[in-house]
């Protein structure tokens, strides 16, 4: 085991942070009622049920604020897992700002990911590891798992590496080490899996080496099989904080449960409603479960929406309406009516790129999308059609899109089709609702506006057109820094002179730049150690 002591935990917490508790300060009084709530039950488990932008990350700074304050705890005694390193960054640094203005920061604070690194590190050897491992790239891990593939002579092309990287990734999410995947799971990869799996596992702490998943996974073990660690941990974490509990699969899941079984002191926050990651292996079960799991757990609902229209809002509700098992809560604001919502379909990614080019073209030149058309020479005859279908009375007393798709096809006018009919039906709406048409004619600025997209495969379309037709564009979170092939490639390089015993990563740069070697099929890479760099 790590030879540390307990002062460990502590060390940075000066005198002053451990001085008597302030008095709870001006971030208070930034809170609504249930905010406030949220924030000032700092005993037994706590479930925060918040909305999209209804100030979670405000009250979980409040909280983590009040409870150094108060005196409750000391910034080291407090776990707060974050879904992002960003986010925990930026919560740092805001936290040390008015109104909060924190003295220490609040050194365990990030993502699950990045906090099990840090005790993995200190408890290495209770996993068969060195405290330096190596943790593996997605690219790392296929490449090993085809080693293992071929030399057991299976078909890689019929039963690819990457396969097998998803089983295992899935049994990783569940806590499941070989020896615990259920006998139901035995088909897995042509009845091979769960063999490779434990191949994996012993080839890795060959290479002192671990993935993403067994970050989790050997601390999870590590907790389950030594209880004096366990219960240090349990001891330094006085309080526990979660944001995007929605989020968490069953390995974060019970390394929580572990982490909060003495006081239950845990606070999570998380939104029924927003769980996407499902195919990653969350469990919206998890927060759906939180009062079985913690009995007398107090739940607060934040339902005040800082950020949208009452029409996104409604919108959104509309369709959130839909999904089966939720826990419950109605969104609303105090914000003014604001623009509709419009859905409008495309044929395909093409036509839409173009029609969204269009658009942005027309919002940025100030031009709402009939004025813009006004520009050239058919739109000229579609103002005059307007304008002769106005003088009929067309427009008058619609009481809703069929009506007037209705009344268009009665005075067989060409302007029947959907975009016409779409963007004659906002504008009638808008003026029957006594609603002002100048938003349709405001300028807006190129960075006031942003495409959403699902996965990044659908950018194309929008970058192609872009360029096209030259419209200046960023894209927000494409590849990252550590997973571009000529950083991954500098990384195997230092990986090689830090660790010799490093093959995945040797066999990664041998070729690289091309050196014209070869390398020989269904075997697994073990090089002579000589020195090459
Ligand atoms: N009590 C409050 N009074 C006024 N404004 C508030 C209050 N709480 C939050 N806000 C504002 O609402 C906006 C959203 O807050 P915050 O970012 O904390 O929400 P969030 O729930 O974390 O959002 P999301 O999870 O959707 O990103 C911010 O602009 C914030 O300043």
């Amino acid at each position: 085991m790590s030879s540390f002591d307990e002062f460990d935990a502590f060390e940075g917490a000066s005198l002053s942070a451990r001085a008597m508790p302030r008095q709870a300060g001006a971030y208070l009084e930034q809170l609504n009622p249930p905010q406030r709530e949220a924030v000032e039950t700092l005993d037994g488990p706590v479930l925060m049920l918040a909305g999209a932008g209804t100030g979670k990350t405000r009250a979980l700074m409040a909280r983590v604020a009040h409870l150094i304050v108060t005196g409750r705890a000391r910034s080291n005694e407090i776990l707060a897992v974050t879904f992002t390193n960003k986010a925990a960054k930026e919560m740092q640094k805001r936290l040390g700002q008015t109104p909060f203005e924190l003295r220490e920061p609040v050194r365990w604070m990030g993502t699950f990911h990045s906090i099990c690194v840090k005790l993995l590190r200190r408890h290495a050897e209770l996993a068969g590891l060195k405290s330096n491992f190596t943790i593996l790239d997605t690219d790392d891990q296929i490449r090993l798992m085809k080693q293992l593939i071929r030399a057991a002579n299976i078909d890689d092309k019929r039963w690819p590496a990457r396969m097998l990287a998803n089983i295992i990734d899935g049994w990783k999410n569940r806590a499941l080490t070989p020896d615990k995947v259920p006998a139901a799971d035995g088909g897995a990869y042509n009845h091979k899996g769960v063999e490779l799996y434990a191949q994996y596992q012993a080839r890795l702490i060959e290479l002192n080496a671990c993935d993403f998943g067994d970050l989790l996974l050997h601390m999870v073990t590590i907790f389950q099989t030594h209880e004096d660690v366990l219960a240090q941990y349990q001891r330094w974490f006085k309080f526990i904080l979660v944001d995007e509990y929605q989020d968490t699969n069953v390995a974060q899941y019970l390394w929580l449960r572990l982490l909060a079984q003495g006081h239950k002191n845990i606070c999570c926050v998380g939104d029924d409603d927003q769980s996407i990651y499902g195919w990653r292996g969350a469990e919206v079960g998890n927060i759906l479960r939180f009062e079985k799991d913690f009995p007398g757990a107090h739940v607060v609902r934040l339902e005040q929406n800082y950020r949208s229209t009452p029409h996104i809002l409604g919108a959104a509700s509309g369709v959130i309406a839909g999904n089966q098992d939720r826990l419950g809560k109605t969104l609303w604001t105090a914000a003014k009516e604001g623009e509709l919502v419009r859905l409008i379909g495309h044929w395909d990614g093409e036509e839409e790129a173009r029609w969204i080019g269009d658009e942005i073209e027309a919002l940025s030149a100030g031009s709402s999308s009939i004025a813009q058309r006004r520009e050239n020479s058919r739109s000229e005859q579609m103002m005059q059609e307007i304008e002769r279908l106005h003088d009929r009375d067309v427009f008058r007393g619609l009481n809703s899109r069929e009506q007037l798709v209705g009344r268009l096809k009665e005075h067989e006018t060409f302007l029947v089709n959907e975009s016409n009919t779409n963007l004659l039906w906002e504008l009638t709406t808008r003026q029957q609702e006594g609603l002002s048409l100048e938003p349709a004619f405001t300028k807006f600025n190129l960075d006031e506006m942003a495409i959403l997209v699902r996965a990044s495969h659908q950018m194309r379309a929008f970058e192609d057109r872009f360029l096209t037709i030259g419209l200046p564009y960023r894209v927000i979170g494409g590849p990252r820094f550590y997973e571009r092939l000529e950083i991954r490639d500098a990384m195997a390089y230092f990986r090689v002179v830090v660790s010799p015993e490093d093959d995945l990563a040797f066999e990664r740069i041998v070729n690289t730049p091309k050196r014209g070697w070869v390398t020989r099929r269904n075997r697994p890479f073990r090089w002579p150690r000589a020195p090459m760099v």
